[in-house]
Protein backbone atom coordinates (compact mmCIF):
# COMPACT_ATOMS: atom_id res chain seq x y z
CA UNK A 1 0.00 0.00 0.00
CA UNK A 2 1.03 3.62 -0.46
CA UNK A 3 1.50 6.26 2.23
CA UNK A 4 -1.48 8.92 2.33
CA UNK A 5 0.38 12.08 1.35
CA UNK A 6 -0.63 14.55 4.33
CA UNK A 7 -1.50 16.96 1.85
CA UNK A 8 -4.17 15.16 0.55
CA UNK A 9 -7.93 16.36 1.84
CA UNK A 10 -9.92 14.24 4.04
CA UNK A 11 -12.46 13.78 1.95
CA UNK A 12 -9.99 11.92 -1.03
CA UNK A 13 -8.74 9.49 1.79
CA UNK A 14 -11.17 6.78 0.86
CA UNK A 15 -9.66 7.08 -2.93
CA UNK A 16 -6.28 7.49 -2.19
CA UNK A 17 -5.59 3.66 -2.72
CA UNK A 18 -5.67 4.73 -6.40
CA UNK A 19 -2.88 7.59 -6.24
CA UNK A 20 -0.35 7.34 -8.68
CA UNK A 21 0.45 6.19 -12.37
CA UNK A 22 -0.53 2.71 -13.54
CA UNK A 23 0.41 1.01 -17.21
CA UNK A 24 -0.34 -2.51 -18.11
CA UNK A 25 -3.64 -4.26 -20.50
CA UNK A 26 -6.42 -5.38 -21.39
CA UNK A 27 -9.07 -6.76 -23.54
CA UNK A 28 -11.89 -5.61 -25.15
CA UNK A 29 -15.26 -6.54 -26.58
CA UNK A 30 -18.45 -5.86 -27.51
CA UNK A 31 -21.55 -7.51 -29.82
CA UNK A 32 -21.19 -5.02 -32.55
CA UNK A 33 -17.60 -5.26 -33.12
CA UNK A 34 -14.30 -7.49 -33.15
CA UNK A 35 -12.49 -8.54 -29.61
CA UNK A 36 -9.54 -6.28 -29.18
CA UNK A 37 -6.47 -6.29 -26.71
CA UNK A 38 -5.31 -2.81 -25.76
CA UNK A 39 -2.35 -1.14 -23.21
CA UNK A 40 -3.76 1.70 -20.86
CA UNK A 41 -1.83 4.25 -18.94
CA UNK A 42 -3.95 5.88 -16.13
CA UNK A 43 -3.15 8.20 -13.65
CA UNK A 44 -4.79 9.35 -10.67
CA UNK A 45 -3.44 12.92 -9.02
CA UNK A 46 -4.15 15.35 -6.33
CA UNK A 47 -4.43 18.67 -5.58
CA UNK A 48 -3.13 19.62 -2.21
CA UNK A 49 -5.81 20.32 0.30
CA UNK A 50 -8.50 19.97 -2.57
CA UNK A 51 -11.64 17.13 -2.50
CA UNK A 52 -11.01 15.60 -5.26
CA UNK A 53 -8.39 13.37 -7.54
CA UNK A 54 -7.73 14.23 -11.24
CA UNK A 55 -8.11 11.25 -13.04
CA UNK A 56 -6.59 10.68 -17.03
CA UNK A 57 -6.84 7.58 -18.92
CA UNK A 58 -4.86 6.88 -22.31
CA UNK A 59 -5.14 3.68 -24.73
CA UNK A 60 -3.86 1.90 -27.09
CA UNK A 61 -4.67 -0.98 -29.69
CA UNK A 62 -1.77 -3.70 -29.11
CA UNK A 63 -1.04 -6.31 -31.88
CA UNK A 64 -0.07 -9.79 -30.90
CA UNK A 65 3.45 -8.98 -29.69
CA UNK A 66 1.65 -6.65 -27.31
CA UNK A 67 3.41 -3.09 -29.19
CA UNK A 68 1.22 -0.35 -29.71
CA UNK A 69 -0.39 -0.16 -32.83
CA UNK A 70 -2.49 3.25 -32.85
CA UNK A 71 -4.36 5.07 -29.74
CA UNK A 72 -7.86 4.07 -28.62
CA UNK A 73 -9.77 5.91 -25.94
CA UNK A 74 -8.56 8.40 -23.92
CA UNK A 75 -10.96 9.89 -20.98
CA UNK A 76 -10.79 12.54 -17.92
CA UNK A 77 -12.14 13.53 -14.79
CA UNK A 78 -12.34 13.85 -11.51
CA UNK A 79 -13.09 11.48 -8.54
CA UNK A 80 -14.46 12.66 -5.39
CA UNK A 81 -15.34 10.57 -2.03
CA UNK A 82 -16.75 11.37 1.53
CA UNK A 83 -15.47 9.71 3.85
CA UNK A 84 -18.75 7.63 4.06
CA UNK A 85 -17.57 6.10 1.33
CA UNK A 86 -20.01 7.64 -1.24
CA UNK A 87 -18.12 8.70 -4.53
CA UNK A 88 -19.11 10.88 -7.71
CA UNK A 89 -17.07 10.96 -10.76
CA UNK A 90 -17.19 13.18 -13.80
CA UNK A 91 -16.09 12.45 -16.54
CA UNK A 92 -15.18 13.88 -20.39
CA UNK A 93 -14.90 11.76 -23.74
CA UNK A 94 -13.61 12.84 -26.64
CA UNK A 95 -16.41 10.99 -28.34
CA UNK A 96 -18.58 13.74 -27.59
CA UNK A 97 -19.65 11.79 -24.62
CA UNK A 98 -19.96 13.12 -20.40
CA UNK A 99 -20.91 11.49 -17.36
CA UNK A 100 -21.90 11.95 -13.84
CA UNK A 101 -21.02 8.21 -11.85
CA UNK A 102 -22.10 7.34 -8.42
CA UNK A 103 -20.51 4.75 -6.26
CA UNK A 104 -19.38 3.37 -3.20
CA UNK A 105 -15.54 3.00 -1.99
CA UNK A 106 -15.04 -0.02 0.30
CA UNK A 107 -11.63 -0.41 1.23
CA UNK A 108 -9.77 -0.86 -2.03
CA UNK A 109 -13.15 -1.81 -4.03
CA UNK A 110 -14.96 1.09 -5.70
CA UNK A 111 -18.18 0.15 -7.80
CA UNK A 112 -20.27 3.08 -9.69
CA UNK A 113 -22.66 3.17 -12.13
CA UNK A 114 -23.52 6.42 -14.61
CA UNK A 115 -26.34 8.76 -12.88
CA UNK A 116 -25.92 11.29 -16.07
CA UNK A 117 -25.15 10.11 -19.43
CA UNK A 118 -25.07 13.28 -21.96
CA UNK A 119 -24.18 12.95 -26.09
CA UNK A 120 -23.27 15.43 -28.60
CA UNK A 121 -25.46 14.95 -32.01
CA UNK A 122 -22.21 12.84 -33.63
CA UNK A 123 -22.13 10.76 -30.16
CA UNK A 124 -21.99 7.03 -30.76
CA UNK A 125 -25.56 5.34 -28.98
CA UNK A 126 -24.09 4.92 -25.39
CA UNK A 127 -26.44 4.89 -22.32
CA UNK A 128 -25.24 3.54 -19.50
CA UNK A 129 -21.84 2.16 -17.95
CA UNK A 130 -21.16 0.20 -14.69
CA UNK A 131 -17.52 0.07 -13.45
CA UNK A 132 -15.99 -2.08 -10.86
CA UNK A 133 -12.26 -1.05 -10.06
CA UNK A 134 -10.45 -3.45 -7.08
CA UNK A 135 -6.62 -3.38 -5.97
CA UNK A 136 -5.53 -7.10 -5.77
CA UNK A 137 -2.21 -8.36 -4.18
CA UNK A 138 -0.69 -4.38 -5.36
CA UNK A 139 -2.65 -4.27 -8.68
CA UNK A 140 -5.12 -2.45 -9.77
CA UNK A 141 -7.88 -4.39 -11.79
CA UNK A 142 -10.96 -2.94 -12.94
CA UNK A 143 -13.89 -4.36 -15.39
CA UNK A 144 -16.42 -1.78 -17.37
CA UNK A 145 -19.50 -2.76 -18.93
CA UNK A 146 -21.62 -0.51 -20.88
CA UNK A 147 -24.71 0.14 -22.79
CA UNK A 148 -24.43 0.80 -26.02
CA UNK A 149 -25.70 0.56 -29.82
CA UNK A 150 -29.01 -0.75 -28.82
CA UNK A 151 -27.55 -3.46 -26.21
CA UNK A 152 -28.18 -4.00 -22.76
CA UNK A 153 -25.37 -3.36 -19.85
CA UNK A 154 -22.71 -5.93 -21.18
CA UNK A 155 -18.96 -6.33 -20.92
CA UNK A 156 -16.97 -3.82 -23.30
CA UNK A 157 -13.41 -3.55 -21.68
CA UNK A 158 -11.45 -4.98 -18.39
CA UNK A 159 -7.84 -4.28 -17.67
CA UNK A 160 -5.01 -5.45 -14.89
CA UNK A 161 -2.48 -2.17 -14.18
CA UNK A 162 0.70 -1.78 -12.27
CA UNK A 163 1.73 1.16 -10.53
CA UNK A 164 4.57 2.59 -12.29
CA UNK A 165 5.73 5.79 -10.30
CA UNK A 166 7.60 5.57 -6.29
CA UNK A 167 6.46 9.14 -5.89
CA UNK A 168 3.11 10.48 -5.05
CA UNK A 169 3.42 14.48 -4.53
CA UNK A 170 0.43 17.44 -5.14
CA UNK A 171 0.07 18.59 -8.76
C1 LIG B 1 -10.16 1.24 -22.08
C2 LIG B 1 -11.07 2.00 -22.66
C3 LIG B 1 -11.66 1.70 -24.03
C4 LIG B 1 -11.09 1.11 -25.11
C5 LIG B 1 -9.67 0.59 -25.25
C6 LIG B 1 -12.12 1.06 -26.14
C7 LIG B 1 -11.94 0.55 -27.41
C8 LIG B 1 -12.92 0.43 -28.37
C9 LIG B 1 -12.72 -0.11 -29.70
C10 LIG B 1 -11.39 -0.61 -30.26
C11 LIG B 1 -13.92 -0.08 -30.33
C12 LIG B 1 -14.23 -0.57 -31.75
C13 LIG B 1 -13.71 0.27 -32.82
C14 LIG B 1 -13.89 1.74 -32.61
O1 LIG B 1 -15.05 2.21 -32.65
O2 LIG B 1 -12.86 2.41 -32.35
C15 LIG B 1 -14.87 0.51 -29.41
C16 LIG B 1 -16.19 0.74 -29.70
C17 LIG B 1 -17.03 1.45 -28.87
N1 LIG B 1 -16.76 1.93 -27.62
FE1 LIG B 1 -15.05 1.70 -26.62
N2 LIG B 1 -13.26 1.61 -25.66
C18 LIG B 1 -13.02 2.02 -24.38
C19 LIG B 1 -13.88 2.68 -23.55
C20 LIG B 1 -15.13 3.12 -23.93
C21 LIG B 1 -15.95 4.02 -23.14
C22 LIG B 1 -15.55 4.63 -21.81
C23 LIG B 1 -17.10 4.21 -23.85
C24 LIG B 1 -18.28 5.07 -23.52
C25 LIG B 1 -18.18 6.24 -22.90
C26 LIG B 1 -17.00 3.40 -25.05
C27 LIG B 1 -17.97 3.30 -26.02
C28 LIG B 1 -17.85 2.62 -27.19
C29 LIG B 1 -18.91 2.55 -28.18
C30 LIG B 1 -20.30 3.18 -28.05
C31 LIG B 1 -18.39 1.81 -29.22
C32 LIG B 1 -19.08 1.57 -30.53
C33 LIG B 1 -19.53 0.23 -30.85
C34 LIG B 1 -20.06 0.24 -32.28
O3 LIG B 1 -19.78 1.17 -33.04
O4 LIG B 1 -20.75 -0.68 -32.59
N3 LIG B 1 -15.79 2.76 -25.07
N4 LIG B 1 -14.23 0.80 -28.22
Amino acid sequence: MIEIPDDLHFDAVPLAFLLGTWEGAGVGDYPTIEAFRFGQQVTFGYIANKPFLTYTSRTWLLDDAGERVRPLATETGFWRSKLDGSVDVTLAHPTGIVEIWLGKVEGPRLEMRTDVVARTEDAKDYTAGHRLYGLVKGELMYAYDMAAMGHPLQAHVSAQLKRVDAELAAE
